[in-house]
């Protein structure tokens, strides 16, 4: 993109808008300051707020995209991420206004609809195309999206660790959201269900002398599953979604996610490994899960 012209300041901004004019209005009568999201509060008790900080496109090598929306909150320094998968899938926060930002701050942090095509040089035309833009996502479909909370796991995703079947959840997750046009992947930065890079490590080594997934972590005084779903939640509320269809085989992710009362989980859909030819160690990681965590997982000849 090559903006050369910066925009006037938006000023003060109130309500979240339904219609472009109100969306003019909102602008102009609300100042959100997102450097007051600061990890103040350490507590897992505290209130979770977020703030998203930006937005941008990413095409994928299968000739899709998605929007990648980053996160900063009060309970943790770590930049939770949201995959989204459908223009009419906004977040609240980033479109609100922000103190003293011109357009071209607006379009930077990714706070416009439709796409960045052409330089920006005609203030308003380019408001004009914003207000069509808008009027198209706020009469798209409102059907409860495919959802997936996936937790990152650098050894499944990025070195394709046949431990487990992270990396295979996250590709398939992605998959069926390019398919359907429409989804979300809230990615949490709770590596080793939470106990951090350094410390599932040192759990797989105790794997090797014969513990399993559940009892190696015991081994080192963490729980077998350490991860909060706060953030997520309060994710899945900015980006208005009241109704999702989860992707998981955790039906204890779904009852936190259902505790914090804002998001109904109206249907869920298991992620079964397609990967046809057995592998020891992954077939034992699931087989845990299934017994010790209580995961719902069909594939009976395997396990
Ligand atoms: N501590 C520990 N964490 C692991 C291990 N293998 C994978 N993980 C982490 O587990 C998380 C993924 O959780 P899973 O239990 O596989 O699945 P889930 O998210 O509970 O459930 P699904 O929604 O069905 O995928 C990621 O953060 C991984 O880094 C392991 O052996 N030990």
């Amino acid at each position: 993109m090559n903006v050369v012209h910066d925009g006037a300041n938006v000023p003060k901004t109130s309500e979240h808008p339904n219609t472009f004019s109100d969306y003019v209005k909102f602008l102009k009568n609300q100042v959100h300051s997102p450097s007051a999201i600061t990890p103040s509060l350490p507590s897992t008790q505290a209130k979770v707020r977020i703030q998203c900080q930006v937005r941008a496109r990413i095409p994928t090598n299968e000739g899709g995209e998605m929007f990648l929306y980053l996160y900063k909150n009060n309970l943790d320094t770590k930049e939770h991420l949201a995959i989204v998968y459908g223009d009419d899938i906004r977040s609240k926060s980033l479109d609100q206004a922000w103190e003293n930002e011109t357009i071209m701050n607006r379009i930077v942090r990714g706070a416009f609809y439709g796409r960045l095509e052409e330089v920006v040089t005609d203030e308003f035309a380019y408001l004009e195309k914003q207000q069509a833009e808008a009027k198209k996502i706020w009469s798209a479909s409102t059907e409860p999206p495919l959802v997936r909370i996936h937790s990152e796991c650098f050894t499944g995703e990025t070195v394709h660790s046949a431990r487990c079947d992270c990396g295979e959840q996250l590709d398939e997750a992605m998959r069926l959201m390019q398919v359907a046009g429409r989804g979300v992947i809230v990615y949490l930065r709770q590596e080793g269900r939470g106990i951090g890079l350094l410390e599932k490590l040192k759990a797989y080594n105790l794997q090797d002398l014969g513990h399993d997934t559940v009892a190696a972590n015991v081994l080192l005084n963490h729980p077998a599953d350490g991860r909060t779903y706060g953030i997520a939640n309060a994710i899945l509320e900015d980006l208005q979604l009241k109704k999702v269809r989860l992707l998981t085989n955790n039906p204890d992710k779904i009852q936190q996610l259902e505790s914090f009362g804002s998001v109904n989980v109206v249907e869920r859909r298991g992620m079964v490994p397609q990967s046809c030819s057995p592998k020891k160690e992954l077939d034992r990681y699931l087989a845990v899960k299934v017994k010790k965590m209580g995961h719902i997982l069909d594939l009976p000849d395997r396990l």
